[in-house]
């Protein structure tokens, strides 16, 4: 799926963007499919804002977000759900994990959706046991830290089947060596699933084999 950014300035902060140089905001910008693209750039500057519009979460911007050509705002809800099962995943930077659910339940909600889950009950231990977590799995996310709520919202991005991936400083609340194994499991699905993804960050660095770097 291409991803066409046409012209898009958030209403909020209007002004602020158009008084500096972008290559996303106001510009035409096409995200093809299996680029791995990063996004740096300092506190406040729309790094939550531009994943919130991809997703059509926030619907306050001029401009239009095109998933393969069709305009985001005419898809209906149901065709939206269907991209958002298959074709798109996220991390968002508030991870919004349902903290009364288990850190496992949480994760099941997502891979259940399809009536035949691309990922098995075993994948995700696995996972859990790549990325340290296995032993929260049964807590109440709410309890678990930020850093093993980050593993956990990562690993339910990694359940479905997608061509990109949006990924809002996924890696914030890890140190280095869990930062390292959560990137290399990110690279591992987005390599066999020939995905994409978008991770937007404040620093530079060499987590990723990145194909593209835009300034916001
Ligand atoms: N709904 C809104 N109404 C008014 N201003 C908003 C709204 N949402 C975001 N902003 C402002 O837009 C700017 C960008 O916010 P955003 O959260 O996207 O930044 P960010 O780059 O992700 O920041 P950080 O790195 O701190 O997470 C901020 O100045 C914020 O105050």
């Amino acid at each position: 799926m291409t991803i066409t950014l046409d012209h898009i300035v958030p209403t909020p902060i209007r002004e602020k963007v158009l008084q500096r140089s972008s290559q996303i905001w106001n510009q035409q910008v096409q995200l093809h499919a299996s680029e791995w693209i990063k996004v740096k750039a300092p506190s406040g500057t729309g790094k939550t804002t531009l994943h919130h519009i991809i997703w059509h979460l926030r619907k306050d911007y001029t401009g239009n977000v095109l998933y393969n050509d069709q305009p985001v705002s005419a898809l209906s809800q149901e065709a939206l759900a269907g991209i958002r099962q298959t074709q798109l995943s996220v991390v968002f930077q508030d991870l919004r994990l349902f903290g009364q659910l288990t850190a496992l339940e949480n994760i099941e909600l997502k891979r259940r959706m399809p009536a035949t889950p691309y990922c098995s009950s075993e994948d995700v231990q696995a996972m859990a046991e790549r990325l340290g977590v296995a032993h929260v799995l049964h807590q109440q996310a709410a309890t678990c830290s930020y850093g093993e709520q980050q593993r956990i919202a990562i690993i339910r991005a990694l359940v479905q089947p997608f061509e990109w991936l949006l990924m809002d400083e996924p890696f914030s609340h890890l140190d280095q060596q869990n930062t390292a194994k959560a990137a290399a499991l990110i690279a591992e699905a987005c390599t066999q699933r020939k995905a994409g993804f978008l991770l937007t960050d404040l620093d530079d660095d060499q987590h990723f084999s990145y194909t593209r770097y835009l300034q916001l």
